[in-house]
């Protein structure tokens, strides 16, 4: 369906002038498939990157410093991510896009004629692979294709099928993820000899298959842990990906978890490069890894408790609190809890960050959601999100070591699944990991696209490091 041999000429032309791709830009609005849309973009940011290097290859954007090495590597400019930039104060944006701007302008659920309101993460995808807000007729279009390449191949399912209940959901999603790279088109083309200036489009094929399958792959492990939906992964071809996410989930009928999902997938997408899902994905992909082993490895990253598995830890510290000062907890008792657990050496899951010095616009987001919906509004765990939300800023910010004591969307993602029903906590992170491909996949693609070298960062060890700063 998507040979080559579909793609726009202009696209396959990196050198024509910039007349051209200002043209070739306009049209991705009438591209009709998303890979046709790709296509046009890709020439026009080969020409932008050619001229950056060609003027500042070698112009300092900082200097690196002892702490930097030792910390973690913050704030060192050193990724090429086109997707979304993370500002320290504002947030993410997705391609200069907020989210209160993604919720305004990208095709939602109504926009498609779906139940439902919410943006969909088809849009955010569009978006965050082309730059471009796609219409309601494009998005239906990869919509219908996501749902035609939803089914998981039985070889797949059978694996899923053989792990252990006691299995965590993320080690056997990020397995599951890795096994679906038997039918990678990438490896195939490479294999065959493909040349490199084509790697984008076989890897465009496959995050698009990988994408289209992950729900089902969540799905068919949480009907195998939790007994929850009807075990078959059923796909209807008139829905969208969430639609038949909610479906396989047993949750279909709720519009409002559907809508919440929605919203849920479409916000965590992408979080810029440096975030350890997303990183993971891309040094996995710079060896030429193709996208199911580039992006399972990234799941791996995202089972941490400091990364995605917040989300369920956030769950066990609200259970934990509740079960210590009771639901009804008074504002007294949670500072006095939060102190608790600062003191005793363990970290407040959902607050802080390695970036944001103000809370995270995805935590509004959902708090948002929150307060607009009726069902939600009034639920004991939702009441207790936004309150813990007022106080944990004031108790982390009198640590002096906290740099950031406000809400990440981890502090609140768990308490709309809770209040739909979804109450088992080790599979939240699975839900995330279903988002995090969005933005993570379509980064893989443009990196072959710009032909991004081999990541290989220079290490250096206690005994080089006195030498060179001695
Ligand atoms: C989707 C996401 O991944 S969002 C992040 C999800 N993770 C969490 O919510 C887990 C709780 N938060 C944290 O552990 C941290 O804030 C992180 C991992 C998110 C960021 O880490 P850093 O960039 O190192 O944060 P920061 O520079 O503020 O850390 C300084 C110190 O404060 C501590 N600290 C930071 N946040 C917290 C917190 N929520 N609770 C307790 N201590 C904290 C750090 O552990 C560190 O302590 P140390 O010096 O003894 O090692
Ligand atoms: O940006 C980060 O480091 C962590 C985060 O919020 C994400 O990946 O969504």
């Amino acid at each position: 369906m998507f040979a080559l041999t579909s793609v726009p000429r202009v696209a396959l032309r990196a050198s024509a002038p910039a007349k051209q791709w200002a043209a070739a830009s306009q049209s991705i609005r009438h591209a009709s498939t998303l890979k046709e849309a790709v296509a046009e973009a890709i020439p026009k940011k080969q020409e932008r990157l050619k001229a950056l290097k060609a003027k500042h290859s070698n112009t300092s954007l900082g200097d690196i410093k002892l702490d930097n090495l030792l910390g973690g590597m913050r704030g060192l400019k050193v990724m090429l991510w086109e997707g979304s930039v993370l500002d320290a104060e504002r947030g993410i944006a997705f391609h200069g896009k907020s989210i209160p701007d993604c919720e305004k302008e990208l095709p939602s659920a109504k926009d498609l004629g779906l139940k439902g309101k919410e943006m969909l993460p088809e849009s955010m995808l569009w978006l965050l692979l082309t730059g471009e807000v796609p219409t309601a007729d494009q998005v239906r279009g990869l919509s219908a294709e996501l749902a035609s390449k939803g089914k998981l191949p039985s070889y797949v399912e059978k694996i899923i099928d053989s792990f252990p209940k006691t299995l965590h959901p993320m080690t056997q999603f990020a397995a599951a993820t890795a096994a679906l790279n038997h039918d990678s088109a990438f490896s195939a083309a490479y294999t065959k000899g493909i040349k490199k200036a084509e790697y984008w489009s076989p890897t465009f094929d496959d995050s698009i298959d990988l994408i289209a399958k992950l729900p089902a792959v969540a799905a068919r492990i949480y009907y195998n842990v939790h007994g929850k939906g009807d075990g078959k992964q059923a796909i209807d071809p008139n829905l969208d990906l969430i639609g038949n996410f909610s479906n396989m989930l047993g949750y279909g009928d709720s519009v409002g978890m559907t809508d919440f999902l929605r919203l849920y997938i479409a916000i965590h997408g992408d979080h810029e490069g440096g975030n350890v899902s997303a990183h993971t994905s891309h040094l996995v992909g710079s060896a030429l890894s193709d996208p199911f082993l580039s992006y399972s490895a990234a799941l791996l990253g995202l089972a941490g408790p400091l990364h995605g598995l917040a989300n369920q830890e956030v769950l066990v510290w609200f259970k934990g609190m509740q079960e210590s000062i009771g639901q009804e907890a008074s504002d007294q008792q949670i500072e006095k809890y939060l102190e608790d657990t600062l003191a005793s050496g363990r970290v407040v899951p959902g607050y802080g960050h390695a970036v944001l010095r103000q809370p995270d616009p995805r935590f509004s987001a959902l708090s948002r959601f929150y307060e607009q919906t009726p069902e939600l509004r009034d639920q004991p765990l939702v009441k207790m999100v936004q309150q813990v939300s007022k106080i944990a800023p004031v108790v982390l910010g009198r640590s002096n070591k906290i740099k950031n004591p406000f809400p990440n969307v981890d502090a609140a993602s768990g308490a709309g699944l809770t209040a739909y029903g979804m109450t088992e906590m080790n599979f939240y992170t699975v839900v995330f990991g279903v988002s995090r491909a969005l933005g993570a996949l379509p980064n893989l693609v443009m990196a072959r696209a710009l032909g991004l070298p081999i990541e290989r960062p220079k290490s250096m060890s206690i005994e080089a490091l006195e030498k060179s700063l001695k």
